[in-house]
């Protein structure tokens, strides 16, 4: 709870000066962001090595974060955005998270990233097709995908597969009604 609380701190903080979540959902963060994002853990009780990809404000990446210490594990946030990376760099320090910020575009971490982890989660970074680019590198090494989306997922599943094989499950947010998580277990182009 301490390292949730300095997250939450610094990030009520920050976004005076740069816009880390959407204004609107400052006063629900505990719900629409920590909540959100620690449902996660659940869904990979033995994992101890996570990669999230365009961690923008930290969700889900910081909030892994805070549990990773307990498990021994860490996490390798990327985001292309320096004043974003500042954040994470910042935030982590302070709430003594395992946490890496690589300031740099995904396509270029993952062409350089020579370990496996164990989960890869990205949340409202882009439609499935184009995800599925994003996380393929990933799966391809044994990870498993975690992917929070909207009410819209089916629809954005069914175009994906245009594209794609998939081998994916929904699981229901535990936050929003009409959210899913996308368990994404394997994934290649048709
Ligand atoms: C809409 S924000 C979502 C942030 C956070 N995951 C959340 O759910 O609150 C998407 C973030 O991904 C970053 N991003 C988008 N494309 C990227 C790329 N190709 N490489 C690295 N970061 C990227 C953006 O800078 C932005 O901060």
């Amino acid at each position: 709870m301490e390292r949730l609380d300095a997250i939450v701190e610094q990030l009520r903080i920050w976004q005076q000066r740069i816009n880390l979540v959407a204004p609107s959902t400052v006063s629900e963060v505990w719900t629409r962001h920590v909540g959100d994002s620690w449902q996660l853990l659940a869904l990979a009780p033995d994992a101890r090595l996570w990669v999230d990809l365009g961690s923008g404000g930290g969700f889900p990446g910081l909030v892994v974060a805070a549990a990773l210490v307990d498990r021994g594990g860490s996490i390798h946030l990327v985001e292309s955005n320096n004043k974003k990376a500042a954040f994470l760099r910042e935030c982590a320090r302070i709430a003594g998270l395992p946490v890496k910020v690589h300031a740099k575009r995904i396509e270029e971490f993952a062409a350089s990233f020579a370990e496996a982890p164990d989960i890869v989660s990205a949340r409202a970074l882009a439609p499935m097709d184009k995800l599925l680019d994003y996380v393929e590198p990933f799966l391809k090494k044994g990870a498993q995908a975690l992917l929070p989306k909207g009410q819209d997922v089916e629809q954005e599943l069914t175009q994906a597969a245009i594209s794609w094989h998939i081998d994916a499950e929904l699981v229901p947010s535990v936050i929003e009604p009409h959210a899913k998580i996308v368990r994404v277990l394997n994934a290649r182009r048709r």
